[in-house]
């Protein structure tokens, strides 16, 4: 292993995501096995201008392995979209000696990311850390799974009343431009349509959907609405069923940043705790510019190229069995 890193940045930027504190966590205790001295940044590239970064150590993150949020805070930075607030950003790590940095974020904090290194010349890595799954290349990222049980949890709840009062509810989820909470928590949670930027459905074809089980006696149906898609906002869908269809009871569930908290799942743990590791070694392998992550159950290294602008597409299968489930 090189040994010409030495002291290495860790931080969390963009939405949080649960296991982002396994993630810090995971990559604070590679470093002190590797004997690396490891840095921690507060409000991801705010506190980066802002200077506010301290030193860990291993047992500065004991007891987080189970939290949701982040230790470390999280931020969108509008300043260092700008080459002044990067600059700022880089004089402050230089002043600690800082010559690595590992972002556990999203697709922006990539960009963010890969556009700095190039400009300083600073080795980074970044962890996939993002409820949506919207980076391609791998199969989960950070936060995913914990989100998509906390939304079939939540549905599960609104089939209870939905049930009870023979309704048809709209239940909003997150992911951006991505369907994939849509998607899983919508077949999990036994929905009777999904509506998602990647298999779009018109207000009229879910109404033919909705009637045709009506006359085969069905009395309350969810539907899942991705916050993503082309139908315009969960509010105005209903509103259209509301004109179109006033037979049915329409109810709206927006889930919102409810799906972003919560202890993680196993899965994410263990998931941040790989990329976690994976991400220190390879930093001191001699990779750089890269998102780490996992496919079919081998780490893997991506490249901006790879990422910048490309969707994660869902799998079409999934989407042919939302269907034949929801017959
Ligand atoms: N083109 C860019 N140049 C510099 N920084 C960027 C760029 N795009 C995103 N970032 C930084 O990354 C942060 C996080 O990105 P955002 O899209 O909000 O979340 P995520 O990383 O979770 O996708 C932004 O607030 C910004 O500071
Ligand atoms: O918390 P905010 O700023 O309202 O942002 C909401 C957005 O953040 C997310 O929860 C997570 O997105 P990122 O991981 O890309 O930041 C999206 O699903 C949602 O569209
Ligand atoms: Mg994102």
């Amino acid at each position: 292993m090189s040994t010409e890193i030495k002291n290495i940045a860790v931080f969390t930027s963009g939405g949080d995501a649960p296991g982002m504190n396994a993630g810090i966590r995971a990559v604070v205790r590679a470093c002190v096995y590797y004997k690396k001295n490891i840095f921690g940044v507060y409000r991801g590239y705010e506190g980066m201008i802002d200077n506010d970064i301290v030193k860990l150590d291993a047992r500065s993150v004991s007891n987080i392995i189970q939290r949701g949020g982040t230790i470390l805070k999280s931020a969108r930075s509008e300043e260092f979209k700008t080459k002044e607030g990067r600059k700022k950003a880089y004089e402050n790590l230089k002043s600690r000696d800082i010559d690595a940095l590992i972002a556990i974020g999203g697709n922006g904090t990539f960009t963010g990311l890969h556009y700095f290194g190039q400009e300083y010349d600073i080795p980074t890595i970044c962890l996939p850390g993002t409820i949506d799954n919207d980076l391609p290349g791998m199969d989960y990222t950070i936060g995913y799974d914990t989100a998509t049980n906390t939304a079939v949890e939540a549905i599960d709840k609104i089939r209870d009343t939905a049930l009870s009062h023979n309704r048809l509810f709209f239940i909003e989820v997150m992911g951006r431009h991505s369907g994939y909470i849509a998607l899983n928590s919508g077949i999990a949670g036994g929905a009777v349509a999904i509506m998602m930027p990647e298999d779009s459905m018109t207000v009229d074809e879910l109404l033919v959907k909705l009637d045709a089980g009506a006359e085969k006696n069905k009395k309350s149906s969810l539907v899942v609405v991705a916050e993503g898609g082309q139908e315009g906002t969960v509010w105005e869908i209903a509103e259209q069923v509301k004109k179109k269809a006033p037979y049915y009871d329409t109810k709206v569930t927006i889930l919102g940043h409810l799906q972003r908290g919560g202890a993680p799942s196993y899965f994410d743990r263990v998931l941040a705790g790989r990329l976690g590791v994976g991400a220190v070694e390879a930093l001191l392998d001699g990779k750089r510019d890269v998102m780490i992550g996992i496919k079919d159950n081998k780490l893997v290294f991506i490249d901006f190229e790879q990422i910048d602008n490309k969707r994660h597409e869902v799998d079409p299968e999934a989407v042919k069995l939302a269907k034949i489930l929801a017959i």
